[in-house]
């Protein structure tokens, strides 16, 4: 069957579950999603938990709490004024084509390097913090591209931080790493600086993914799609218009790190991907060269590194220790 014939099939199964008046959290389930939404932006959450129970695990916890967050940030900016905004920025940069040329470059993987000052599973994993040093330091040693994260509550992060970031003058393409469940949040990235998108398969049905890609080709954004097991795998590869993947080590349902992972899904599916002219992102728990190999031989273009670098007392430096060797531009 043609993709977009597939694709087109695929879209109507799911309208036709809508129409049946089947709930978001029903259609989610059919592709296999454990994530539930409360979809009551409006109520506390103690209500929410009176209604679904508590959340089952810390990304359904993020991602509840990112409703409401959502909801609160269109009431500061409504969608009309951050489209517009989003409009008016200037032009993104090429994060698909700046990852290609380093892997090319350098002969190791790409390095989008994370400005990350905590995470739920390490705690605070740097105390004096400034992400605008720690971004310089970073394009200043080989990076090719930065992730920006924006997630407040968990990871200590702000949309603040990429703006700063954009404005310092640092010129390697920007990932906004956020918990993206609306499009509102797309479009605040790009009024924001960003030159992608994180968006995670785990979160978001087929026909969410879809929508959010065309978004952000409209807005010329890059968007990384990160699956963390087979399924998700597999249905992000029946979606058309996917340029990245990230593999994603560490399970955000139980912060279980194990590089083997991205190893597994490029054995079954590497073959497809290279076809299509996807990259894959190596993502999470790479602290060594010896890791950086290891995912390079699974297949992967380019790594996402945060900890590792972040913790060391010159995140800049701790490149070089990384691979094994200085990057350069
Ligand atoms: O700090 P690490 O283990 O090098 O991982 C970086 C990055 O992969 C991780 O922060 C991450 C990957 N996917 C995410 C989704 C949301 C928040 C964070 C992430």
């Amino acid at each position: 069957m043609e993709a977009l014939e597939r694709d087109q099939m695929l879209n109507a199964v799911e309208l036709e579950q809508w129409e049946s008046g089947k709930s978001v959290n029903d259609i989610a389930a059919c592709q296999g999603i454990r994530i539930r939404r409360h979809c009551r932006p409006a109520a506390s959450m103690a209500e929410i938990e009176a209604e679904m129970g508590a959340p089952r695990n810390i990304l359904e916890k993020i991602i509840w709490d990112k409703e409401i967050e959502v909801a609160q940030g269109l009431a500061r900016s409504p969608l009309n004024e951050v489209i517009e905004s989003a409009g008016k920025a200037p032009p993104t940069r090429d994060f698909y084509g700046a990852l290609a040329a380093a892997h090319k470059r350098n002969g190791v993987p790409a390095l989008i390097a994370e400005v990350k000052k905590a995470s739920p599973s390490r705690g605070v994993l740097r105390e004096n913090f400034d992400p605008v040093e720690i971004a310089q330091a970073y394009e200043k040693h080989g990076a090719a591209c930065l992730s920006i994260l924006t997630d407040e509550k968990y990871f200590q992060g702000s949309f603040e931080n990429l703006q700063k970031v954009r404005k310092a003058g640092v010129k390697c393409p920007l990932l906004c790493k956020e918990f993206v469940v609306d499009k509102w949040q797309i479009y605040y990235a790009r009024a924001m600086g960003a030159d992608a998108v994180l968006l995670i398969a785990a979160v978001l049905t087929d026909l969410d993914i879809k929508c959010f890609l065309r978004i952000c080709k409209e807005l010329g954004l890059t968007a990384l799609i990160e699956v963390h097991d087979e399924r998700e795998m597999e249905r992000v590869l029946a979606i058309n218009g996917v340029q990245l993947i990230g593999i994603n080590n560490r399970s955000l349902e139980t912060f279980i790190v194990d590089t083997s992972n991205t190893k597994t899904l490029l054995e079954k599916h590497g073959d497809a991907i290279r076809e299509k002219g996807i990259l894959v992102v190596g993502e999470s728990g790479l602290f060594t060269p010896d890791d950086v190999a290891y995912v390079q031989n699974a297949g992967v273009s380019a790594v996402l590194v945060g900890e590792s670098l972040v913790k060391q007392a010159d995140p800049g430096q701790a490149i070089a220790g990384l691979f094994g060797k200085e990057l350069v531009h």
